[in-house]
């Protein structure tokens, strides 16, 4: 065990759904200061996306397999940081001067500190430096309002960055109101160079005594938590330096579901499709889910194989309302699977609705459901849903 002067600092990147978290980090892994650092990146869903477009120089992304909405992952991220001392001590990997942990837009950041702070096999080996979160402009306010997670996540950082404000009118309101919930962190746009900077990382140790009284009752509250909450995972697994699993499987969950961390209208579920997929089906496919659904869409995050360009996927970000603009990547991050892969996750938006207007946009038949001419002409009409 090292001497607690030597502990690898931590710092938690997190913000809500869409926020730009993967957008900065990769702009930070880009600074030289970052060679040495790990990352670990709690994704949702069933399908991992996000480890294919973080772009890291070395083997140094470890996913957390499991972002499934009901659950903190504690446990698995205590796991993973004590299984990478391990490797790093028996000289399995290279050392480590820091580590990233980029959590899920809906997370509840007070677990996620207290799993560093609040476990002594951790906590003498790594020091929780700092939490940066990053907040959309756009839909920032109304997430503000809507989700308690988003609002927790502004209160316990150090760092605000500011994002998407070029897409964004006027950002006082927005400003105003993180200062009511942090008034101490530093807030900077998302642009600047200081928020691209290995340095925005560090702080020095996390002082809970910075923020408003919440954050105190927050990691206190969380440190008798863990007792209750019981988690029973068939595929509970964690990889790491890029040997990432393959996550198509049922995913069997079994575990008491804690209804106060999350709001169970909230869920995640992904769509697979084999073959190359024609633009304009995909097209008029995002474009009704976003007209007719988008306050019900969270987050959608998609890798597309398309018939035009088969061999340079499409991706895809969705956040509520908002598509950024598609981006063609120039190959296949993983050659050997090529096919499309969006993962989803919806506010009271069925899973079985969207699957079926896929299909019927793919124009795969089926006679109880209305074809892709309907739909475009009558978007909220599907037999058998009611929304
Ligand atoms: N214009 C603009 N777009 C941005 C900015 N930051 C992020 N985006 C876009 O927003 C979309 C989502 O960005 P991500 O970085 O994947 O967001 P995230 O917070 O990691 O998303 P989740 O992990 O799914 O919660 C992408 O299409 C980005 O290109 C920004 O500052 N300006």
């Amino acid at each position: 065990m090292s001497a607690l002067n030597d502990r690898i600092p931590v710092t938690i990147l997190t913000g809500f759904l869409g926020a730009g978290k993967s957008t900065l980090l990769n702009r930070i892994l880009k600074d030289p200061e970052m060679k040495d650092a790990a990352v670990i990146i709690n994704e949702f869903g069933d399908v991992g996306i996000d480890h294919l477009l973080v772009e890291s120089s070395g083997d140094s992304i470890i996913e957390l397999s499991d972002g499934c909405l009901c659950c903190t992952v504690r446990g698995e991220l205590v796991d993973t940081l004590a299984n990478l001392m391990d490797a790093v001590q028996t000289g399995r990997v290279k050392p480590v001067k820091r580590v990233v942990i980029e959590t899920t837009g809906l997370a509840d950041p007070a677990p996620v500190m207290q799993a560093i702070m609040g476990n002594p096999v951790i906590a003498a080996n790594f020091e929780l430096d700092g939490v940066v979160t990053v907040v959309d402009a756009v839909n920032g306010l109304q997430t503000l309002d809507n989700h308690e997670e988003a609002r927790k996540q502004a209160a316990v950082a150090d760092r605000l960055i500011v994002s998407k404000t070029s897409l964004a009118g006027a950002t006082a309101g927005l400003e105003q109101r993180l200062r009511a919930l942090n008034p101490r962190a530093a807030m900077m746009d998302a642009d600047s160079t200081d928020a691209s900077s290995a340095a925005v990382l560090v702080n020095g140790l996390y002082d809970p005594a910075t923020k408003i009284a919440d954050v105190g009752r927050w990691l206190r509250d969380e440190d008798g938590h863990e007792a209750h909450h019981h988690h029973d995972h068939a595929g509970g697994h964690h990889s790491y330096l890029h040997d990432h699993h393959d996550h198509d499987g049922a995913h069997a969950h079994q575990h008491a579901h804690d209804v106060n961390r999350h709001d169970a209208s909230i869920r995640s579920f992904s769509i697979i499709e084999g073959k190359p997929i024609d633009p304009m089906a995909l097209e008029m496919f995002i474009d009704l889910l976003r007209s007719a659904h988008g306050e019900n869409l969270l987050r959608m995050k998609a890798i597309v194989s398309v018939s035009d360009r088969p061999e340079r996927p499409l991706v895809l970000h969705g956040v509520q309302s908002i598509f950024h603009p598609p981006v063609r990547l120039a190959a296949w991050p993983d050659p050997s699977d090529r096919r499309t892969r969006m993962v989803l996750i919806t506010k009271g938006l069925p899973e079985a609705f969207v699957k079926e207007l896929f299909d019927a946009f793919l124009g795969k038949p089926r006679i109880d459901r209305p074809d892709r001419a309907a739909l475009s002409d009558n978007p909220l009409a599907i037999p058998g849903m009611r929304m």
